[in-house]
């Protein structure tokens, strides 16, 4: 099976990366394309695949292809190329659907939403299918997540709080963290923010193997942790008094913004 990855940034390249390091794709049956071609040299010289010449080579050569621009570049790319109709066309872009990718394309779509983790082979890719795929297709769709992730098959409905959870997830703990050790700093400055963020790092690290090894439930982990009538305890106060607002409001505000970027894309659509 030939595999095409178009538009090479964030998430274009995680894939490539993480196909080729787990082994489901070698690097022959992999054509890339840019806009920018470096971002494609930079990735040949690394992995030996084939730079596609233009958009319309990648889906020419692959049996799946997945288009990994940006949520507004991804229809009009496609509308402007040829698709072969046996070709399977794999959107990544958050707000973009089923039905839009069924406007543009007469074969197989799917959608959906990787995580940069999966570079590590770790993380969900959540994913919705067409009904056009072939049992072929989609088995051949669902190795490739599996080589790379935990593929969780989920509604066009659900998927965007989902999304929050597995994709947007890694920066949002990113910026957890960093707000932590800027506290931890705050509060004793001689701790240096590179050893409060060092310190951070290898006890996420820790807590997620216990979390995945022991199996064990948040309230487990935080019983084991916050002896009674100690430190920990106190800590956890306060974040039962100060997160959920703020999660409240993180998962309204990226529903807006989910719901602007849908609007644009049916803009797009109706301009057509
Ligand atoms: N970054 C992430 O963690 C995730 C991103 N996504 C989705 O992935 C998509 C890409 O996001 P990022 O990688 O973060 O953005 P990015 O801006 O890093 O990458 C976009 C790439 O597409 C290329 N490009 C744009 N138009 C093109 C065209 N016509 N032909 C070929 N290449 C073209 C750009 O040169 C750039 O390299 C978005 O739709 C986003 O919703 C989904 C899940 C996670
Ligand atoms: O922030 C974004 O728009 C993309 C989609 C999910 C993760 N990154």
């Amino acid at each position: 099976m030939n595999i095409g990855i178009i538009g090479l940034g964030s998430i274009g390249q995680m894939l490539v990366k993480a196909f080729c390091k787990s082994g489901a794709a070698a690097p022959e049956k992999l054509m890339v394309f840019n806009r920018t071609q470096e971002k494609a040299e930079q990735l040949q010289a690394e992995y030996k695949l084939a730079i596609g010449k233009t958009a319309q080579e990648v889906c020419d050569h692959s049996d799946v292809v997945f288009v990994c621009t940006k949520p507004l570049d991804i229809l009009p790319l496609l509308r402007e190329l040829t698709i072969p109709a046996r070709t399977h066309v794999v959107s990544v872009a958050a707000g973009v659907s089923i039905a839009d990718l069924e406007g543009v394309h007469t074969g197989a779509v799917s959608k959906v939403i990787p995580t940069v983790t999966s570079q590590e082979l770790r993380g969900v890719s959540l994913y919705a299918c067409s009904q056009r795929l072939t049992p072929e297709q989609r088995e051949h769709f669902l190795t490739l997540l599996s080589s790379i992730s935990v593929p969780q098959e989920i509604s066009e409905q659900a998927i965007e709080t989902a999304t929050i959870l597995t994709s947007s997830a890694p920066g949002l703990i990113a910026g957890i963290l960093e707000s932590f050790a800027q506290a931890a700093v705050r509060k004793t400055p001689e701790l240096s923010i590179d050893l409060a963020r060092h310190m951070l790092v290898e006890t996420m690290l820790g807590t997620a193997m216990l979390l995945q090894k022991e199996q064990l439930g948040f309230d487990q982990l935080i019983e084991r942790v916050a002896t009674k009538g100690g430190i920990t305890e106190e800590g956890l106060r306060v974040l039962d008094k100060t997160l959920p607002a703020g999660f409240d409001e993180l998962f309204a505000m990226t529903e807006s913004k989910h719901d602007r970027l849908k609007q644009l894309v049916q803009q797009q659509n109706s301009a057509q």
